[in-house]
C-alpha cells in the first residue's frame, strides 16, 4: 500500500491541470431541455517529457472522452508508455505541454506490486476502505468472489498471477472517473484474463474512462474500444476498435505500423 497512497497523493499535483465538472444548481422552473451529458473529457496536448539526456515522450496528443471505454495502450519497449502514465496520474510532473483530466480521482496500478506481503487481502481491503472515499467494498466483493481470490490469504504468499488479480481488483473497487493501469495482465492465466476482462466491462463506471498499457495485444484485443500505440514518445496512431476493417488483427496492425516506421528512419 506504501506506493499506491504515494500515488494517490501525488495524483492531484500541480503538474496535472484538471478539467472540472460544472455543478449544477437549482434554478427557476424554465422551458424542459434534453439534459445534456456532463461528460469528462482526458486530453493531452503536445506533452513533452525529458528524463536526464533523453527526450522520451516528443508531443503526445491524445483526446480521449470518458463514456466507460478501455483503451489499450500499446507500443513496444521503450516507447514512452510508463512515463505517459506516469504523467497522467500526477507522479512525473516535470513536463511541457497540457494534460486535462476527468475531474474526481485516478485508481492507479503501476507495473509493479505495491501491496504490503504481510498484509492479506482483506486487510488490504480495509486499508483501501479507510484511505479512499470511493472504495466500493460491494465491487471488491464481487471482484474477489468471482475471481476465487481467498481474501483471507496473505499477499506474500500469492502466486504472482494472482498478486496481480488482487492489484487489479483493488484498483478496480473504486469509482473514480479514470483507470490507470500499467500492465496488469502479463502474469495472469488465459481464462483468468478473460474473467477479468468481462468483470471490469460490466463494472466500470460508465462515464469513466480505463487505460491498459499491455503487450498482450492479441488476446485482449476484444477488451479495448480503442487503441492508441505509441512509438518513439509518439501516438503513432489512435483507432476506435469499430472502426477498424473486419477481421482486423491488432497484432498486425501493430507490427506492420511499428516496422514501417522503423524502416523510415
Ligand atoms: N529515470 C529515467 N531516466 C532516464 N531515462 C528514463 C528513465 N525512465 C525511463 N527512461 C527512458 O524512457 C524511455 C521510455 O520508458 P518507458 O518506461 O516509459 O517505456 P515503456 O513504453 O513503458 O516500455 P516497456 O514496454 O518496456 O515497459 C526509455 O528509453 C527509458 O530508458
Amino acid at each position: 500500500m506504501r506506493e499506491g497512497s504515494r500515488h494517490e497523493r501525488h495524483a492531484h499535483g500541480p503538474g496535472v491541470q484538471r478539467h472540472r465538472r460544472r455543478s449544477r444548481r437549482p434554478g427557476r422552473p424554465g422551458p424542459e431541455v434534453t439534459p445534456v451529458p456532463d461528460l469528462g473529457l482526458l486530453e493531452i496536448s503536445d506533452l513533452r517529457v525529458r528524463l536526464g539526456r533523453r527526450q522520451v515522450l516528443r508531443g503526445v496528443d491524445l483526446t480521449i472522452p470518458a463514456r466507460g471505454q478501455i483503451v489499450g495502450l500499446f507500443g513496444p519497449n521503450g516507447a514512452g508508455k510508463t512515463t505517459l502514465m506516469r504523467c497522467l496520474v500526477g507522479l512525473l510532473e516535470r513536463y511541457q505541454g497540457r494534460i486535462d483530466l476527468p475531474g474526481g480521482g485516478v485508481s492507479y496500478m503501476p507495473d509493479y506490486p505495491y501491496l504490503y506481503p504481510f498484509l492479506t487481502i482483506e486487510q488490504c481491503e480495509a486499508l483501501f476502505r479507510s484511505r479512499y472515499e470511493d472504495f466500493s467494498p460491494e465491487v471488491a466483493r464481487e471482484l474477489f468472489d468471482t475471481l476465487g481470490l481467498d481474501r483471507s490469504r496473505r499477499v506474500g504468499e500469492l502466486s504472482k498471477g494472482m498478486s496481480e488479480q488482487a492489484h487489479v481488483a483493488l484498483t478496480f473497487a473504486r469509482r473514480v472517473p479514470l483507470y490507470v493501469l500499467d500492465e496488469p495482465l502479463a502474469a495472469v492465466d488465459p481464462y483468468t484474463r478473460g474473467l477479468l476482462v468481462d468483470l471490469v466491462r460490466r463494472l466500470r463506471p460508465p462515464d469513466s474512462v480505463t487505460i491498459i498499457s499491455t503487450h498482450i495485444i492479441q488476446e485482449v484485443g476484444e477488451l479495448f474500444d480503442e487503441v492508441a500505440m505509441l512509438l518513439d514518445g509518439q501516438v503513432l496512431r489512435h483507432d476506435q476498435v469499430a472502426d477498424l476493417p473486419a477481421g482486423t488483427e491488432l497484432e498486425d496492425v501493430y507490427k506492420q505500423e511499428v516496422a514501417a516506421r522503423w524502416a523510415t528512419t
